[in-house]
């Protein structure tokens, strides 16, 4: 686990303030966009997602590809699920999907974007294989993009984002995002208890806060899917496998709450969803990939849940 600095990779662990672990903010932030006025227009073979199975940030995007039926349209690789000295790597292994450029690390592909790049090198990447850059690394604007950026080249209809939605969407997403998708960040990687037990209380107080609103609709807004159930759900399903545990949020189990556990199993088992979740990527990232808090890389054998058990809820 590293960092590039002026385009050298720097072997260096997530440091904290006061016990507090910060997330740095994205470096690349264009937009594809249908007409191309931002100089990347949405184009069938043109990018490329650069994804780990394990990363709930690159989950999202993921799903988002699938369920606008890009797969055909933007290529995709998949790092091995360990970041390890050289952070992200393509060694081979099972659902790996190596670089087409024959990159051996994730910080290549950066150092290809900018060869001078000082900062993290995290997934998802979306690569523009015409000018040979990364268009963005932030997968909540990524997220936007796929949703309605191909939408006039072939994307399967859907809208994920509705007008009149948007406003209830962008303050659950905030909440979501800073207590439950980050939250499990802040309690893991919290270096002081104080800190860690902050982030504990406000993440479970935002799932008592999601359970109780689940059980009055079937979705976060409006009575459809929304972009808001794709950007949660991603922790959901490595709640009990990893965050329970390794994260030690374990004040309760996504399997206690009987809403968002029938919602986790109803988005699982929306078509094409299954097919982005590897618990083999996630188990195997986390316990494998933090040294300081799983030092002996044990990876559990369980927790035994049945996500295919029918769910109330329909998609
Ligand atoms: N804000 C970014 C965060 C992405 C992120 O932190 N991804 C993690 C994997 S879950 C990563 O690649 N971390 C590598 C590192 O921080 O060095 C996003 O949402 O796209």
């Amino acid at each position: 686990m590293g960092l590039l600095v002026d385009g050298v990779w720097q072997d260096r662990w997530y440091e904290t303030r006061d016990g507090r672990f910060e997330r740095e903010s994205s470096r690349f932030r264009d937009r594809v966009t249908p007409d191309g006025s931002t100089g990347f227009k949405a184009e069938a073979g043109r990018y490329h997602l650069y994804v780990s199975l394990a990363c709930p940030w690159a989950h999202r995007t993921l799903i988002m590809r699938r369920l606008k039926g890009l797969e055909d349209m933007i290529g995709l690789s998949v790092v091995h699920w360990i970041m390890g000295e050289q952070g992200w790597t393509f060694e081979d292994g099972p659902g790996v999907i190596a670089d087409p450029e024959g990159a051996g690390f994730l910080h290549q592909v950066y150092a290809r974007a900018k060869p001078d790049y000082t900062g993290r090198v995290t997934v998802p990447v979306l690569w523009d294989r015409q000018r040979r850059t990364i268009v963005s690394n932030e997968s909540s604007e990524i997220l936007r993009m796929l949703g309605s950026a191909f939408d006039g080249v072939g994307a399967t209809p859907g809208d994920f984002t509705p007008a009149a939605l948007l406003r209830e969407i962008d303050d659950v997403n905030a909440r979501v995002y800073d207590t439950v998708n980050n939250g499990v960040y802040k309690a893991g990687f919290a270096t002081s208890q104080g800190v860690y037990e902050a982030a504990v209380h406000s993440l479970f107080e935002s799932l008592d806060w999601l359970e109780e609103r689940l059980s009055r609709r079937s979705f976060l807004v409006g009575e459809r899917l929304t972009e808001a159930d794709i950007r949660l759900v991603t922790t959901l399903f490595r709640f009990d496998a990893v965050y329970v545990g390794h994260f030690k949020c374990n004040l309760r189990r996504l399997i206690d709450y009987p809403e968002l556990w029938d919602y986790a199993r109803a988005l699982f088992q929306t078509p094409g969803i299954a097919g982005t979740v590897d618990f083999d990527h996630i188990k195997g990232h986390y316990y494998g990939s933090h040294p300081t808090i799983n030092p002996n890389r044990i990876v559990p054998i369980g927790p035994v849940l049945d996500w295919e058990a029918p769910a109330r809820r329909r998609v």
